[in-house]
């Protein structure tokens, strides 16, 4: 891929397709090889459109406006950063020629629905996974549920970060379940998803990155396992890496190259597994980076952002573990249309080892993610211990 200069003739154009805390630092990796960002989202000022190069503001699941602006600004390439796209249009804009879709168009079209992804994980690659089934009314979610037993989840099968997901224990939990599973659908389809409870021991994250070798093929190279702690479906906690045996660090690898190598392309994906013992299985997989994946800012040489940065630009990669290291989350605290102002910030970084982001979301919820705190540490318990403390000494208030 050649590289040329942003906002002129010779630009290597890339358009992400989502703007938030994960595409900032992607268009950060980008922007330091020279490659004109252009930055999408559904509402303005959104974490990446305020580093690109421009902005767009459109309904990315409108596929008449996404064609529209493809054709406008001419990406060479188009980087999906959530999965509520119009994917079937990605499709075609690839099949028509008029950009590359990292990874994949049908990887970011079949991530976005969990009945695709689990059905090509379970029935096709064969995948060991929770029992499963779809269910498209309450009455069908019932029987689903006499068969799978409690306790069980139930999720939209269009939704992220724990979005209309609920953790059920007894059936008096099914019909708020599924109602909360039809407010939240991302897309409406009025589809859910009934997966039976794993009793993991702990759960991974394992970045998986399809990147060009020194022979110009796609090789599969694999970060150190991230462990991770969800709090409803999100995450408030990560580390890098986690402790775990070679067999199910074996078995992790295995599945999460199937499934990388199913959906194709180049650049890196967050597999999501659950770990008991040596026993692994498989949960869902994100095409581009993962949430969790952030602790890699204070990790590795490369972290996941510059990794995606560097594969997608068909560049050599390297998953070399720097450190040990943690994150931990920051969350509005209050439902603020004008925004945070943020207090602290010298307490939290004098912490010894420790760093911090701020993703400049122009408006704050209650429970919207609006930076992370990093740390170092000798240990990860250590780690651990400075990014929480790091992230409750930042105090937002409302201006
Ligand atoms: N079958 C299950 N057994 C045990 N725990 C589960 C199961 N399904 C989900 N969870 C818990 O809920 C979390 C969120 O689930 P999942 O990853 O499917 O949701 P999500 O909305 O796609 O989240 P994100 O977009 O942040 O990855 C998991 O990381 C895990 O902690
Ligand atoms: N689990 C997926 C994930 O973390 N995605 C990240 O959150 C942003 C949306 O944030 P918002 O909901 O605060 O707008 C997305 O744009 C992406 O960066
Ligand atoms: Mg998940």
């Amino acid at each position: 891929m050649k590289l040329g200069t942003p906002l002129s003739a010779t630009a290597l154009k890339v358009m992400l397709l989502g703007s938030g805390e994960l595409g900032k630092e992607v268009v950060i990796a980008l922007q330091r090889l020279g490659v004109e960002v252009i930055a999408v989202d559904r509402y303005p000022n959104a974490p990446a459109h305020q580093v690109a190069h421009r902005f767009h503001v459109i309904d990315m699941t409108n596929p008449q406006a996404l064609r529209a602006l493809v054709e406008a600004e001419k990406p060479d390439i188009i980087v999906p950063e959530i999965e509520a796209i119009a994917t079937d249009m990605l499709v075609e804009i690839e099949k028509a020629g008029l950009a590359e879709v990292i990874p994949t168009a049908r990887a970011a079209q079949t991530t976005m629905n969990r009945e695709r992804i689990r059905d090509l994980a379970a029935d096709v690659l064969k995948l060991p996974t929770s029992r499963y089934a779809y269910a498209h009314s309450e009455a069908e979610l019932r029987t689903h549920i006499e068969r799978i037993g409690f306790p069980c989840f139930v999720k939209p099968v269009m939704s992220s970060s724990g979005k209309g997901q609920s953790m059920l224990h007894n059936p008096a939990d099914i019909q708020p379940a599924w109602e909360h599973a039809m407010r939240a659908g991302r897309v409406s389809g009025g589809t859910v998803i009934v997966e039976e409870f794993i009793d993991f021991e702990f759960e991974i994250t394992l970045l998986t990155v399809r990147a060009l070798n020194a022979k110009g093929e796609i090789e599969t190279y694999f970060c150190d396992p991230i462990g991770h702690i969800q709090k409803q479906g999100d995450y408030v906690e990560s580390w890098q890496p986690q402790a775990m045996s070679a067999t199910a660090l074996k078995t992790a690898q295995d599945i999460a190259y199937k499934v990388t190598e199913n959906l194709g392309g180049r650049g890196i994906f967050g597999v999501e597994l659950f770990v008991k013992g040596d026993k692994v299985w498989f949960s869902e997989v994100s095409p581009r980076p993962h949430d969790t994946g952030m602790v890699t800012m204070i990790t590795q040489q490369q972290n996941e952002f510059e990794l995606h940065a560097r594969a997608l630009l068909g560049l050599p990669v390297s998953t070399t573990l720097r450190n040990m290291g943690a994150s931990a989350v920051i969350y509005g605290g209050y439902d603020s249309p004008e925004g945070l102002i943020y207090e602290g910030i010298e307490e939290a970084l004098r912490i010894p080892d420790t760093d911090l982001r701020l993703f400049g979301k122009p408006e704050a919820f209650i429970k919207r993610r609006m930076g992370v705190a990093l740390a170092m540490g000798k240990t990860v318990e250590e780690a651990r211990e400075r990014a929480k403390l790091a992230a409750s000494k930042v105090r937002t208030v409302k201006p």
